[in-house]
């Protein structure tokens, strides 16, 4: 393990950025590798930092949405889940339908694929029955075409581009977005309430660093992340504590290579633990105490120099996704502080232990 961690870092790159493509679910849920995550080679140009910028307003008026819903569902007894335009909106459906088809989907096969199984008597057809639903919902994505569908429909009209997309690789990068791209940023999401709710004192430092930068307007913009230092930080220790993808995304060596004695063959299977790496007393003492102040002092950052804090993993394979991520991540901590203040419910305490099944 040691040795694949380096050779991660240390030129072998190329080496050990294939992923493993032979499995079922994979073959499936990336319409025949037709996606950028299990694609055989890396593709960076769709979310590159200029095509993350010019999401900026549609960014910033779901947020401003999601805290109007917060403010109304806490202010009267509206339902949770229900949104001022009565939940109709087709950005609303697809963000509500998708996760849900996908977490069946893909939770349901999370073990097949950790286990690297590839038949189990009946998991297919509950794969190809998802599926095909998701199928469809794209195919209506794709009819409708909003927003990132627009930017790969023109990819896939103009002749000037590098790549050039049919609908089957549309719907693959479609999928890639809803897999890789929302789990992992609520997660993140809800990590850092967390963490900011069992510890006040780091609640009201990050609280009033935001606030003060928001100077009393409703809202915070894009163009005041950078100077929300603390947030920076809290979201940095939230990713260093609490990786979204424990493991990374399973990679496969594309070559036979050495790395100090070991010899590596291709193909073989690479798994990375995030979190073992990132708590690792070598490197932080009291590793498992949230204490976003370490990252106020230190330059260790996510984008891949420092292997010792890898939420987004490394190399060409690393998390095309990462600027997008970061930008909505700090734009919703920073709005939710602004506008609300959170805490525990009504006689809990810090103290109380959370419950964990098993
Ligand atoms: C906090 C949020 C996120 C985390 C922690 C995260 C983490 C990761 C990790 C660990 C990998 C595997 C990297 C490796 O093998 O070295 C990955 C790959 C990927 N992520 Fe993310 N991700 C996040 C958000 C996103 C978002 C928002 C998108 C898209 C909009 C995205 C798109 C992708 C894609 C397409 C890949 C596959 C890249 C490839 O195989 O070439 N991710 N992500």
């Amino acid at each position: 393990a040691v040795a694949i961690f380096k050779g991660l870092g240390s030129g072998h790159d190329l080496a050990f950025s294939g992923r493993p493509t032979d499995l079922y679910v994979v073959k499936k849920i990336s319409y025949d590798l037709n996606n950028i995550s299990f694609a055989p080679y890396a593709i960076t140009e769709l979310l590159s930092s200029k095509r993350v910028q010019s999401f900026r307003t549609i960014r910033e008026e779901e947020i401003a949405a999601i805290v109007n819903h917060i403010d109304i569902a806490s202010s009267s007894s509206a339902p949770y889940g229900s949104r001022g335009d009565g939940g109709t909106s087709r950005f609303y459906r697809v963000l509500h339908e998708i996760p849900l088809l996908l977490e069946e989907f893909v939770v349901s096969d999370y073990l097949l694929w950790m286990w690297w199984v590839n038949k189990l008597n009946g998991m297919e057809t509950r794969v190809e029955k998802n599926f095909k639903e998701l199928d469809k919902l794209y195919d209506e994505v794709i009819a409708d075409h909003e927003d990132i569908v627009d930017v790969l429909l023109q990819l896939q009209k103009d002749a000037r581009q590098l790549i050039t997309l049919n609908n089957q690789q549309i719907k693959g990068v479609l999928m890639d977005m809803f897999i890789a791209g929302t789990d992992t940023t609520s997660s993140a999401l809800v990590w850092t309430f967390i963490e900011l709710i069992r510890n006040p004192p780091l609640m009201e430092k990050v609280k009033y660093e935001v606030r003060k930068v928001g100077n009393g307007r409703d809202k915070i913009e894009e163009s005041d992340i950078p100077k929300l230092h603390y947030l920076h930080s809290v979201i940095k220790e939230t990713l260093r504590l609490h990786p979204p993808v424990l493991l990374l995304v399973p990679r496969e060596t594309t070559k036979n290579c050495a790395i100090e004695y070991y010899e590596i063959p291709a193909k073989t299977r690479v798994i990375i633990n995030a979190k073992s790496i990132g708590t690792d007393p070598k490197y932080l003492e009291n590793p498992h105490e949230f204490r976003p102040d370490i990252f106020m002092t230190s330059s260790v950052d996510f984008k891949g120099q420092h292997l010792e804090f890898l939420p987004f993993g490394v190399g060409q394979r690393g998390c095309p996704g990462t600027s997008f991520a970061i930008m909505l991540l700090h734009l919703t901590v920073a709005n939710f502080l602004n506008r609300f203040d959170w805490e525990l419910p009504k006689g809990m305490s810090v103290e109380d232990k959370f419950q964990t099944k098993g």
